[in-house]
């Protein structure tokens, strides 16, 4: 007899492994109230209270689900959500609609997100030159700018626009084969391929597309047979006049432990960076966002949102889907009390001081260097570089005094820390790429 598959017990398994790596909060609010209908044939229907939950799981935790599910059942499952609330007609037409465009593209091969197109993303001055640059390439792949490099903070667009492009080349060149890959993903693929000997089918696989779209390329740092195989697709891809659109959340000479070969690549074509939002165009989102959701909000919730978010869209957007959710579970509309209570957690975070602390963090995560060895007294180029920055950004913005600094970063005394500050003035006013380093590095800490 077939075992008989227990889907609450299986359900009750996953959500524990859940609660472990989301935590406490996000576990309760989010997942908790998730409930198994059905698993079958692969796909596991989950009941969830409205489509925000939804939202909110694939923008944060896109593949938590699916991924816990195959640790307990031993097997990929596809999962599919279904509303408790009955939903807007119009909402579910829009959701019908992409739903179609998805499977589409999924029937060519084709992995893009059908949310992410030129149409929803929002341009202001932050973003203006490397929303033109890529309106450019999806008009133009191959003959515009190549390679596109795209690069910003966390959470600011990147992934949408490179979408974009591949969703507008796809509209206009049926015949197109686009291909887009995380850097994470590819990195999978290498070592798959190495594995199961089956690097051939790779290459045939990279080096035959019209158009590459690599995610994060910094992602394959300090991984050298994933940089050989993709220098070699690159150049390849290259010569035939194909598009490579790569985005990274840092320039190409900041990205470490990367073959000189591959980073001077990267240089060749066009750099477009993308900055931290204005207001402006943060409110711009918020109601764009809100549009889209059939969310009525105020002027003074938007502002307040905006204010409050420093940076991060993905976060802005975050905001605008707890409170409908929360609006949509009490069944009272939006208002800046609403939001003031439910978004209170922003708020108290507003006036956390910098500390030596975070900015160690932040530049060990811009330069992918571990805290631990910027405190010790390791000196590579690229371990001092980090140091003196990180102490030149301590200087800046906080109360410390050179001494208090210097101890923080493993016991140096106040003159090594004014040889540092001095070191990193002086580099600044010649070197076009360390100053934009240190802006990115401050606006994260700012935001
Ligand atoms: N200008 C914009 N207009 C509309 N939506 C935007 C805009 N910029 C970002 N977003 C939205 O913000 C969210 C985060 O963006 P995205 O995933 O593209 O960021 P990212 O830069 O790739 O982040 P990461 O560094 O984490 O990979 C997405 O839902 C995206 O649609």
């Amino acid at each position: 007899m077939a075992a008989v598959i227990d889907i609450e017990k299986i359900w009750d398994k996953s959500l524990l492994m859940i609660a472990e790596k989301v935590g406490d909060s996000t576990f309760d609010l989010w997942f908790k109230p998730i409930k198994p209908i059905q698993l079958k044939d692969k796909t596991i229907i989950l009941e969830i209270p409205n489509r925000f939950f939804r939202d909110w799981i694939e923008d944060y935790y896109p593949t938590i689900i699916a991924d816990v599910l195959e640790g307990v059942l031993g097997y990929p499952v596809t999962v599919k959500y279904k509303t408790a609330e009955k939903e807007d007609a119009v909402l579910r037409k829009m959701d019908s609609i992409l739903e179609n465009r998805r499977s589409k593209l999924a029937s060519r091969g084709i992995y893009l997100n059908p949310r992410y197109t030129f149409d929803t993303f929002v341009v202001g001055p932050s973003n203006q030159f490397a929303h033109a640059a890529a309106v450019r390439v999806g008009e133009n792949p191959g003959f515009a700018y190549n390679p596109l490099f795209i690069y910003g903070g966390v959470g600011l667009g990147k992934t949408h626009l490179i979408n974009a492009i591949g969703n507008a080349i796809v509209d206009k060149n049926p015949g197109m084969i686009v291909h887009y890959v995380s850097a994470e993903q590819f990195t999978n693929e290498v070592v798959s391929a190495l594995r199961h000997e089956k690097m051939g089918d790779l290459k045939e696989k990279y080096r035959n597309v019209d158009v590459l779209l690599v995610d994060d390329v910094q992602f394959i740092s300090g991984k050298t047979t994933t940089q050989e195989e993709f220098f070699h697709t690159f150049n390849t891809l290259y010569e035939k006049q194909r598009q490579i659109v790569v985005s990274s959340d840092r320039l190409p000479m900041d990205i470490s432990d990367i073959t000189d070969r591959l980073r001077s690549r990267f240089s060749m074509g066009l750099i477009a960076d993308i900055q931290p939002p204005e207001l402006e165009t943060k409110v711009a989102i918020i109601y764009k966002k809100a549009d889209a959701e059939k969310l009525i909000i105020s002027d003074e919730v938007a502002y307040f949102i905006a204010a409050h978010v420093k940076s991060n869209i993905r976060e802005l957007e975050g905001c605008l889907i707890k409170l409908g959710a929360h609006a949509s579970l009490t069944g009272m509309p939006i208002d800046i009390n609403m939001a003031k209570n439910v978004l209170k957690d922003l708020i108290s975070e507003d006036n956390k001081p910098i500390t030596p602390d975070i900015i160690l963090k932040a530049v060990g995560e811009y330069f992918g260097i571990k805290v631990q060895e910027l405190k010790t007294k390791k000196r590579t180029k690229e371990i001092v570089n980090a140091r003196q920055i990180a102490m030149y950004i301590a200087k800046q913005q906080t109360q410390l005094s050179l001494s208090e600094i210097g101890r923080y970063f493993g016991g140096k005394d106040h003159a090594t820390v004014i040889y540092a500050c001095k070191q990193i003035e002086d580099k600044r006013s010649k070197d076009e790429n360390l100053n934009k380093s240190i802006e990115n590095i401050s606006k994260k800490l700012k935001g």
